[in-house]
């Protein structure tokens, strides 16, 4: 089982002049979900793209500060963004599956970081649909394709292809924000479980989701990181007033 979590150190990150996160250092525990919660705008995707690099494909955008899982240092122009990637999967708000069959998929980042094996794949997908939830609904319709699943159906799907090629760490921009009601409560379910193997980190609009489902919550105001604690502690006793002013709906 991993130990792995990730530490965000002094991280600031600017769309040319404007900085959109400021000095923000907050430490991600393995085997517990943090949830990123906070207005629109105020730098919680940002943040969370630079986890795993996903900044640099923007233009005019620029990193400052570190991000350490183990002694290793990701934003080090040395690290390999692939295998980088890799160890910290992404889940985005809309489901994003390729054009391909169910099994093609899950099959693609395995395939891609060197398993040819059909039996060592098949039993990747297989594993990777069962940790989603997904495996009873698609074990007949494998080689059909991904666009065929319910929007629900599709964010597991990427879930199950990010958990396929093993990573340490999942990070979510909210997961379920495009999602019905029922697919929301299995996406819920899901990242409970999956907790138990992974460091994930959420990005939420949803405060109730935010209470459900992570262990500890950051809240951001303005680039800034206001408060970190607890989620029980944020949300019933916040230090702050603007996390309290925020939690309650009074503002955002
Ligand atoms: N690609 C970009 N180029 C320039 N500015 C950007 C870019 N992406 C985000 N920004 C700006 O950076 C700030 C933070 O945006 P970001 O999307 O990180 O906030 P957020 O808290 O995730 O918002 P939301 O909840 O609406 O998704 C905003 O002012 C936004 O306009």
């Amino acid at each position: 089982m991993q130990d792995v979590g990730l530490k965000a150190k002094n991280l600031s990150v600017f769309y040319g002049e404007k900085q959109a996160v400021k000095d923000i250092s907050l430490d991600f525990n393995a085997r517990q979900v943090t949830a990123l919660i906070g207005p629109s705008g105020c730098g919680k995707s940002t943040f969370l793209r630079s986890l795993n690099r996903m900044n640099d494909l923007i233009p005019g955008a620029k990193i400052t500060g570190e991000v350490w899982i183990g002694d290793q240092n990701i934003l080090s122009p040395r690290t390999d963004v692939v295998l980088l990637r890799q160890k910290i999967g992404m889940v985005w708000q809309r489901p994003n599956p390729f054009h391909k069959s169910i099994y093609e998929n899950i099959a693609f980042g395995p395939r891609y970081h060197g398993i040819r094996d059909k039996k060592k794949l098949d039993e990747i997908v297989e594993q990777s649909l069962r940790k989603a939830a997904l495996w009873e609904e698609t074990k007949d319709r494998l080689h059909k394709s991904a666009l065929a699943l319910s929007g629900g159906q599709q964010q597991r799907l990427c879930i199950a292809r990010s958990i396929a090629v093993r990573p340490d760490i999942i990070l979510m921009d909210e997961p379920a924000s495009a999602l019905d009601p029922v697919s929301t409560a299995k996406i819920e379910e899901l990242i409970a479980e999956l907790k138990q193997e992974y460091c994930i980190i959420i990005v939420t609009h949803n405060m109730h989701q935010a209470a459900r489902v992570s262990d500890r919550t950051a809240f951001f105001l303005m680039g800034e990181l206001v408060e970190f604690d607890q989620t029980d502690k944020m949300f019933t006793n916040p230090a702050n007033q603007q996390t309290s002013d925020y939690i309650s709906g009074r503002f955002g």
